[in-house]
């Protein structure tokens, strides 16, 4: 079954060549993307669909996000627009309300954000574990994640539970909730910040699950300059996460770690993604990411929700992009570019295609899977002019429209 999607005022790509199409169509088969080009050349197919000169973009993919909770935070948020400063300690605010609700009701929660995040316009997402914290707990969380997300981050170092010894705590989650935990995940974090986990037990962590076989990434530098993007950049991780305070040699060491990538062939060697996360810094009143600086500088940037309840209760990523454009100083083609592709590089889905069956995420291209965001406006631009609006028209997600 072939559908073509035709008459596309703006079909944003984000392939490797940037390239932007005007009068656009696209073709899709199945789960993929089978041809792009101009409406004109376009060839026929099973069914088609008239999009009346709106604008196309990757759905976008959200490569940080902490879905699977139970809970609520506003009297800590009403704390905090009142002056007071975020800190880790209220993980465990959500961690008692998580561990209180039945599988049923955590899957059913997990769930409504999943769709929430698809309504508008996500079509691939990653979310984490971490408001468990024991063993039967954080084994849970990841258990139901798989079932709900596309990939699955082990974050069992979140936050040493309250008295419990942090060394004994950081050798739990080496072994025995590691061990548990990873049928059900890829990736493994840890919040390697003052008041969480040091450096030390963070790069303990970090090392077991890259001996488990998990990828690594680090929840780094987001209350004051500090350790994560150092240790980030030492084990190789996918990437660092918040990066809100950089100290002299961060911004050099992650541009170190993308000297062997190739990036107009997307080949060559991977480096450490700065995913930024403005929701988060807005809600937690935080300087912004320097994502323009970064990106200057040579660093491949994510831009991801931080969807959770004490940061970042939003999974709009329309949001984020528009604050990237409008206070981070990107261009609009720069933010829709690291909330997908940017976000797929952070996953390990920009690449694939027909030939492997692993269909690369985050980019219109042919092989690739056909995650489409349609919005109810001509270009891309008004996502950045008309923040705020609700401009998601139309979804496909895996070649299946889902909105
Ligand atoms: N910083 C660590 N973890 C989350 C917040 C967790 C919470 O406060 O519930 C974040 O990414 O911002
Ligand atoms: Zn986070």
């Amino acid at each position: 079954m072939s559908t073509l999607i035709t008459n596309i005022a703006e079909l944003m790509t984000q392939d490797l060549e940037h390239r932007v199409l005007k009068d656009a169509a696209v073709v899709v088969e199945g789960e993929r993307i089978s041809w792009i080009g101009a409406a004109a050349d376009a060839p026929a197919a099973d069914d088609a669909v008239d999009l009346g000169g709106r604008a196309v973009l990757p759905g976008w993919v959200d490569s940080h996000t902490h879905l699977l909770f139970a809970g609520d935070r506003t009297a800590e948020f009403e704390a905090r627009m009142a002056g007071e400063s975020y800190a880790a300690g209220g993980i465990a605010v959500t961690m008692n309300a998580t561990r209180a609700t039945s599988d049923f009701d955590l899957t059913r929660l997990a769930l409504g954000r999943v769709d929430e995040a698809v309504s508008q316009g996500t079509t691939y997402l990653e979310t984490k574990t971490g408001y468990g914290l024991d063993v039967e707990h954080e084994t849970r969380s990841a258990r139901i994640a798989s079932t709900v997300a596309d990939q699955v981050t082990f974050l069992g170092a979140h936050l040493v539970p309250v008295g419990q010894d942090p060394e004994e705590y950081t050798e739990l989650v080496c072994g025995p909730m590691l061990a548990a935990v990873r049928p059900f995940v890829q990736w493994a974090d840890v919040f390697c910040e003052e008041g969480a986990f040091t450096a030390e037990q963070s790069r303990r962590v970090l090392l077991a699950c890259r001996d488990a076989g998990l990828g690594l990434r680090v929840h780094g530098n987001q209350l004051g300059e500090g350790p994560g993007v150092q240790l980030a950049v030492e084990l190789d991780a996918a990437s660092v996460d918040h990066v809100n305070y950089l100290a002299a040699g961060d911004l050099d060491a992650l541009v170190g770690t993308w000297t062997g990538w190739d990036a107009s062939s997307g080949t060559g060697r991977r480096g450490t993604v700065a995913t930024c996360l403005p929701a988060c810094d807005l809600s937690t009143r935080q300087p912004l990411a320097p994502a323009r600086a970064l990106l200057d500088a040579g660093v491949q940037v994510a831009l991801a929700s931080n969807c959770n309840p004490g940061t970042s209760y939003t999974s709009s990523m329309a949001f984020c992009v528009a604050t990237a454009v409008l206070q981070m100083r990107l261009s609009v083609h720069e933010a829709v570019r690291a909330a997908t592709y940017g976000g797929a590089l952070a996953l390990h889905k920009d690449t694939g295609n027909d030939a492997d069956g692993e269909r690369a995420v985050g980019s219109i291209a042919v092989g690739h899977r056909a995650d489409l965001h349609v919005l109810s406006a001509p270009s891309a631009t008004h996502l950045a002019y008309r923040p705020g609006m609700p401009l998601t028209y139309a979804v496909w997600r895996a070649g299946k429209q889902a909105r």
